[in-house]
């Protein structure tokens, strides 16, 4: 434990310097303001982009846990909500848009290191990846599937709106 610790910090030391950030940026998205631009300075702060790891020894799978557990709603994505990089995220992101629940999304493109610790979590191969509740859900097919059955309106009943 101890002897790995000068290797995770060497790698995170690497990181800060061609990197600002860490994992990649923390976006949180209420409903009322999922048009908003993550660094747009007018924002409020609640929702600007948070990013707890930056010094930190967190190992990336801590990462994925921490946001797992932090999140109702959490989103692993190909670029963010509001300029998804891929159909796949763009379809996950506007279904999880029909309902007034906040969610937080990562963009899985900014951090290959990120992108396999999340596949590594959860067991899936592609992305996006959505959680609910701690829970790993699937990707864009199987929300979009879950919406039209009534599924996911169900499992959200309790995940309230942020203001
Ligand atoms: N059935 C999946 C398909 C998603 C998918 O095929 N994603 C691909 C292309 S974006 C992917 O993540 N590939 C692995 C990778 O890019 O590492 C869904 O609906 O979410
Ligand atoms: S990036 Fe090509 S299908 Fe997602």
């Amino acid at each position: 434990m101890a002897g790995s610790l000068p290797n995770i910090l060497k790698r995170f030391a690497a990181r800060s310097l061609s990197k600002p950030q860490l994992g990649g940026s923390l976006y949180n998205y209420g409903l009322r303001f999922s048009t908003m631009a993550p660094n747009d300075p007018d924002t409020h702060d609640d929702f600007k982009p948070t990013n707890k790891l930056e010094n930190s020894s967190t190992s990336l799978k801590d990462v994925v846990e921490q946001d797992v557990k932090d999140n109702p709603i959490m989103i692993y994505m190909k670029g963010v909500p509001e300029f998804p990089q891929c159909g796949f995220s763009s379809l996950a992101v506007k279904v999880l848009q029909q309902y007034d629940v906040p969610f937080s999304a990562r963009n899985i493109l900014e951090d290959a290191e990120l992108k396999s610790a999340v596949k590594g979590f959860s067991n899936w191969p592609t992305f996006p990846q959505i959680f609910i509740k701690g829970e790993f859900v699937g990707g864009s097919d199987i929300i979009l599937n879950m919406h039209q059955n009534g599924e996911l309106k169900d499992l959200l009943k309790d995940v309230t709106s942020k203001k």
